[in-house]
């Protein structure tokens, strides 16, 4: 909703009315909205409601309903922002300033990206390894710590998450997070106010320094060179630094040489995007953290729709809570797919061969395990040759990649392949099977007809 007013009114009167403005959640399908005081409720009256209702409806409200309510005194005093602020129109989406948390050492720190709130998976338990280790021993383990993946994979959450680990053991050691763009206007600004001997002694003083998005250092000279005196102080005095890039430290155009050799010191660690499996448990932990009851196959529609960025997919969910809880009625696949709907194209859902494994299994009644494993009675065999024939026909794998998954060679996979070829058809049982288990991994059978 953010998003949509912030497009439609000026900067300023954005920040001045609805930076402070805490949602209420939702009341008898009304949107109620926490504001300051009376006059603020009734120039929100006056003034925004019908940019509010349209907002909601943008969102896929039919019957959008607003209403404003005084907050008390003292939650208005510690009134805190849900979420950090969407990004202006036109920048790529990533959150803006940082959420402002009680504790002297880490002010600068979400306090959402804890390590508890981190989900690990297969995609990220390198990275999660490593910033774990460096939590422990900071300035010790892995010096610097150099984190790169795509946009909204967690590598922000994973550096607070140390941030926050150190504080917590250490209160008495600073923690500085800053982005890279924030670290290049805060020179220029000491540098035009004569203040750099300041600006040097702030970072370079600091026990903890986490910056993020390093690559935009790439062309600027001056910051260049004035990281490299700070990274050096404090890496000679065994403080840790943690970076986070878009791409590894060698690919990171016009970086100076000896900058980039100085990030390839400590240990260098991807993260990737997250799998099926590892999507559904972020949206599971975010629904219980919101305490939003909502049954695990809307969620694992909303996880096959969202496939790449773990912001995305959080935003995903929250349009299928607004969306039901606005529209009053109960979550359902159906309910989540029109929700999703008008954002996300409904796109061919990627199939992974965990997927396929796992929905074979189910049909069969036999773990997954049981599948892969060694087992050589026909009740597992047959679906064991399933699985790879339908991972072959619905993924990209090869056979080689699909042999390996099973444990087994090419042309055993190969074989198989040309086992359940031959029976379908033939075999009524296997190809009623095979048909349902392809509807199902296509997302066709939702069971919820044609809504
Ligand atoms: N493994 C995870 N478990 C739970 N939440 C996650 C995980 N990874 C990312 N998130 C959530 O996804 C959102 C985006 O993460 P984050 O901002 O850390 O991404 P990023 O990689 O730093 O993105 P950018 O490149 O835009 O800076 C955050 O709300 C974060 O809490």
């Amino acid at each position: 909703m953010l998003g949509y007013v912030r497009k439609n009114i000026s900067e300023v009167e954005y920040h001045t009315w609805f930076a402070p403005v805490k949602n209420l959640g939702v009341q008898e399908g009304s949107l109620v909205l926490g504001v300051r005081n009376s006059f603020a409720q009734e120039w929100f009256r006056k003034h925004y409601l019908e940019l509010l209702e349209d907002a909601l409806r943008s969102l896929g409200a039919e019957h959008p309903q607003v209403s404003f309510q005084v907050l008390p005194a003292a939650q208005d005093a510690l009134l805190l922002p849900n979420d950090p602020p969407p990004p202006p129109p036109g920048n790529p989406a990533r959150p803006a300033a940082p959420l402002i948390v009680p504790g002297e050492n880490r002010k600068s720190l979400n306090p959402k990206y804890t390590f508890e709130n981190f989900v690990v998976g297969p995609n990220n338990n390198l990275a999660h390894a490593a910033a774990l280790a460096v939590a422990e021993s900071p300035g010790k383990a892995y010096n610097p710590l150099f984190i790169y993946g795509d946009v909204g994979l967690g590598k922000t959450h994973l550096m607070h998450a140390v941030g926050h680990y150190i504080a917590e053991r250490f209160p008495e050691k600073r923690i500085e997070y800053v982005s890279t763009e924030s670290f290049t206007n805060e020179l220029i600004n000491a540098i035009r106010d004569d203040r750099t001997t300041q600006f040097r002694n702030r970072y370079r003083s600091v026990d903890l320094l986490l910056v993020d998005d390093i690559q935009f250092l790439a062309g600027k000279e001056r910051t260049q060179e004035e990281f490299f005196h700070t990274f050096n102080a404090l890496y000679e005095n065994h403080k840790q630094i943690i970076l986070s890039s878009d791409r590894p430290p060698k690919d990171i155009q016009t970086l100076e040489g000896r900058l980039r050799s100085r990030f390839e010191w400590g240990l260098i660690t991807d993260i990737q995007s997250p799998e099926f499996e590892t999507r559904v448990a972020i949206l599971k932990m975010n629904a219980e953290h919101n305490r939003i009851d909502i049954p695990q196959e809307v969620l694992e529609l909303i996880a096959r729709q969202v496939t790449t960025n773990i912001r995305e997919l959080e935003g995903a969910l929250m349009r299928v809570v607004a969306f039901s809880s606005l529209n009053n009625v109960p979550f359902s696949r159906a309910i989540a797919a029109k929700a999703l709907s008008n954002v996300f194209a409904p796109q061919e859902v990627k199939v992974e061969m965990m997927d396929v494994l796992r929905q074979v299994a189910s049909h069969y009644n036999m773990p997954p395990d049981v599948i892969r494993g060694s087992g050589r009675v026909r009740e597992v065999v047959v679906p064991r040759q399933v699985a790879q024939y339908l991972i072959r026909d619905l993924t990209d794998h090869s056979l080689p990649e699909i042999g390996q998954f099973f444990g087994r060679d090419h042309s055993t996979v190969m074989h198989a392949i040309n086992k359940v070829s031959e029976a379908l058809g033939k075999d009524s049982e296997l190809t009623a099977s095979v048909e349902l288990l392809r509807r199902k991994m296509k997302g066709m059978d939702d069971g919820e007809g044609g809504d």
